[in-house]
């Protein structure tokens, strides 16, 4: 039997699938919004599953923030594909990105805490990074950057979620 779905990069055209994967968890507060814009400007980052028939049934985002980290972000998958390994397929397919890139740790924000503490994340608690790329990534004007650091002003996105970090 052929697989139920492939993974891989994404192109422009997928973005208002993206959009709809996206939004629902958007409206929920699971994920945070982002503007169509970003989201052509960060069509690299992405990659989606794929049916055989077209259908994108998922897509997940992997961030370079510094020489050595990463995120993974905007992991979704259709509400009727839950539970059929494709935010694995996803994660892994990240995580592979990640380390062609040469990263060695990635980050997430996130309440499934069970998924990802079962692909080798773990909470974080309070650390960030040593006070010298600290002062680099304050700099940042990025949401993402801001949630990594635990900053004041991201408060309401962190809210009720963990940070967490896997070593690659
Ligand atoms: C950084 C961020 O973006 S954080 C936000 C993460 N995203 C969200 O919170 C958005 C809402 N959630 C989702 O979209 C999904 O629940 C996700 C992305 C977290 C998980 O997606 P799914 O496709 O359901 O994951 P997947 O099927 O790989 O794993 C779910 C469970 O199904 C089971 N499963 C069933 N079939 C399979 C299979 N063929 N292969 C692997 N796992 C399978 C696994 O055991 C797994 O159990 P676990 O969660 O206890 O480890």
């Amino acid at each position: 039997m052929s697989q139920p779905y492939t993974v891989r990069r994404a192109r422009t055209p997928d973005v208002p699938r993206i959009v709809d994967l996206v939004e629902p968890l958007v409206a929920r507060r699971i994920l945070l919004g982002k503007e169509r814009v970003d989201l052509y400007g960060a069509v690299q980052e992405f990659r989606v599953a794929e049916t055989p028939a077209g259908e994108l049934v998922g897509c997940g985002a992997l961030h370079v923030m510094w020489e050595d980290l990463g995120e993974v972000r905007t992991l979704a998958v259709d509400d009727g594909w839950l539970g059929h390994g494709v935010g694995h397929a996803l994660l892994s397919a990240l995580e592979a990105d990640a380390r062609e890139l040469g990263l060695s740790r990635l980050f997430c924000l996130t309440f499934e805490v069970g998924f990802f503490s079962r692909h080798g994340f773990a909470d974080m608690g309070g650390e960030t990074v040593d006070p010298a790329v600290y002062a680099e990534l304050v700099r940042s004007h990025d949401e993402g950057v801001a949630e990594f650091l635990d900053l004041a002003r991201v408060k309401q996105n962190t809210l009720g979620n963990t940070r967490m970090l896997k070593s690659l």
